[in-house]
């Protein structure tokens, strides 16, 4: 599972990192869990490194993987175990490029072509979504469904698929028997009452 932080203002994303970790730990399942570093886009590259680097000494030390979205350069500044890509940020293969060839690469695919690129392209796992509405993110496409996310997964055999989108407690095992490999939350996590309770029955229900 893949745990993305809420850095919009008045959130507390260190937190609720601390409590996922945390909590991965209890069940010893760190290995199931990953933390994306993810800033609104108006933050700045100082903001950014500041909570990267904080996350990473959470992450490092438990052996919990740690990704940050779309700023390659402040991955490798922190030492980052990789970074995520979509339409946005850096093509697959230059990210690849900036990145060298030992560390984990995502990269958003909606479709199947899509998805055959970015493995071609140097991707390690596919951010595959929306699964359905988010409540995080705004001017999404129209969700994809399980369905979709398992085709998608089945074009790139080999390669890690992660649902993204309006994942939920109740959501989250359909998309795994659909196919994909791992979910990614944003809400379901930092919106929760109790942030590390949410990664613990998430990581149950996964397991
Ligand atoms: C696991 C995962 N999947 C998809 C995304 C979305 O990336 P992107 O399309 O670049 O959008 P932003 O997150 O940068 O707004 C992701 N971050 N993680
Ligand atoms: C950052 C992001 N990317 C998406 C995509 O489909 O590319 S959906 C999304 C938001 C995920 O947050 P939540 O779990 O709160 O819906
Ligand atoms: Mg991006």
């Amino acid at each position: 599972m893949h745990v993305i932080t809420d850095a919009r203002p008045g959130r507390d994303p260190l937190a609720v990192v601390t409590a996922a970790v945390a909590a991965a730990g209890r069940l010893g399942l760190v290995d199931r869990l990953a933390i994306q570093v993810r800033v609104e886009d108006d933050v700045t590259d100082r903001a950014a490194y500041g909570l990267a680097t904080e996350v990473l000494a959470e992450c490092r030390p438990a052996g919990v993987l740690c990704l940050v979205n779309d700023r390659l350069h402040v991955a490798l500044a922190v030492g980052a175990d990789g970074a995520h890509v979509g339409a946005d940020d850096l093509p697959v293969a230059a990210a690849r490029k900036v990145l060298g060839p030992g560390t984990v690469l995502g990269a958003t695919c909606r479709d199947e072509v899509a998805a055959r690129s970015a493995v071609r392209a140097g991707a390690t796992y596919l951010g595959v979504g929306p699964a359905f509405v988010s409540s995080t993110k705004t001017g999404l496409p129209a969700p994809l469904g399980a369905a979709k996310i398992g085709a998608v997964a089945r074009a790139v055999p080999g390669t890690p698929v992660v649902a993204i989108g309006g994942v939920t407690l109740d959501t989250a095992p359909g998309l795994i028997a659909a196919g994909a490999a791992a979910v990614a939350v944003v809400g379901a996590v930092a919106a929760a009452a109790d942030p590390g309770h949410a990664v613990e029955r998430l990581l149950k229900a996964l397991a």
